[in-house]
């Protein structure tokens, strides 16, 4: 259902709420039509300034924003929020309390005759999985059911791009997952354009086709989230998508020696020394004789699924952690050998880090 007219585009937008303090400092991003796309970052880096500029409600300083080619902002336009064709689906208590579901839902579509208005509102009721919802109340829904009123509400006027401000905030972690999932189908369905705003890394990783880092009032990185995980483009983004154990190490024909052992190089690394990048789950713990390197259990995290291990390593300084599944053979104090396994990314160290 990807619809290439609905591509939107961001180009150097920069944004400044006073002397000094530049929140934007010249971002690009484009989501291809269709695409659900995260923006995640740290607290503060601009993530809610960047979605006010898309929805019309800001003023970017410079740079431009299209959609589907059409200019929202830039070049001396700025075309009202009214006028933009995108749906919003805020943090919460985004229902009207005092309207029922379906005139919640029914909202944005006062142009449409009362029969068209109906069928548009059961067909989103529908798409959200609350078929015969519609004469309740907000209140008398779940967090969870209202946020997917909210979608059904912003997709229901058809819009060109929907925009989600951290939408699952509000949620407990229980409920997230199958609320998470279930917008994301519906999105799909209707085959509009969304960006999702996040802090959250497996949120972002999770559900969308594409997550743009943003760091400093620009994209660090965007990329699929596999690529995202896999060839972080420096250190600051490997931590900030996932757990990351970096070692200093150096590259020696395809492979790369680490304080852990040899590990191949991912494809098309081109640093010859640095620091290289390895995820807890490529770490493995062995017999204390058997592995490349030696240490001792210190600390041990159980998640259920699976359980992380921090070993201070023999000869090395900062402790590491180790991703560990089924019944844990060792415990704080027991020595033990680590190997690594799979692939690694080596960043050199000249790298700015910002
Ligand atoms: N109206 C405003 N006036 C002045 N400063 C502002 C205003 N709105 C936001 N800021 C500042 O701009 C920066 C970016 O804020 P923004 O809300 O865009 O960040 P965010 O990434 O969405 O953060 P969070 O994840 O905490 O919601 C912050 O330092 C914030 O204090």
């Amino acid at each position: 259902m990807t619809d290439p007219h609905n591509e939107l585009r961001i180009e150097q937008v920069a944004k400044s709420y006073g002397p000094g303090a530049p929140v934007l400092q010249g971002l690009d991003l484009t989501v291809p039509g269709g695409a659900l796309a995260a923006v995640l970052g740290p607290s503060g880096c601009g993530k809610t300034t960047l979605l006010r500029i898309v929805a019309g409600f800001l003023r970017a300083d410079t740079g431009t924003v299209t959609l589907g080619g059409r200019t929202l902002a830039g070049a001396g336009v700025h075309l009202p929020p009214e006028r933009r064709h995108i749906g919003i689906v805020p943090q919460e208590g985004a229902l009207f309390p005092h309207l029922s579901v379906a005139r919640n839902v029914a909202f944005g579509l006062r142009g449409l005759d009362r029969g068209k208005r109906r069928r548009r509102t059961e067909e989103m009721l529908d798409l959200v999985g609350l078929a015969g919802y519609g004469d309740r109340m907000p209140h008398e829904l779940s967090g969870g059911q209202q946020q997917r009123i909210a979608l059904a509400r912003a997709l229901a006027p058809r819009p060109a791009l929907v925009l989600l401000d951290e939408p699952f905030n509000a949620l407990d972690s229980a409920l997230r997952a199958g609320v998470r999932a279930d917008v994301r189908t519906a999105l799909r369905l209707s085959g509009a354009t969304a960006v999702l705003v996040t802090h959250d890394q497996q949120e972002a990783l999770s559900s969308a086709d594409l997550v743009a880092v943003v760091r400093n009032g620009r994209v660090a990185q965007c990329d699929t989230p596999q690529e995202l995980y896999r060839r972080p483009a420096d250190p600051w983004v490997a931590g900030f998508v996932g757990d990351a154990v970096l070692l200093p190490a150096t590259a020696d024909d395809g492979t790369v020696d680490t304080p852990l052992g040899s590990v191949a190089l991912v494809q098309g690394t081109t640093a010859a020394t640095g620091t290289v990048l390895l995820r807890p789950e490529q770490l493995e713990l062995t017999e204390p004789a058997s592995g490349p390197a030696t240490g001792t259990v210190t600390d041990i995290r159980f998640y259920g699924h699976d359980a992380m291990v921090t070993v201070t390593v023999d000869g090395l300084h900062d402790p590491v952690d180790i991703r560990a599944a089924g019944p844990l053979a060792v415990q704080p104090g027991d020595r033990t050998g680590i190997r690594v396994t799979g692939e690694a990314v080596l960043h050199s160290d000249d790298l700015p880090i910002s």
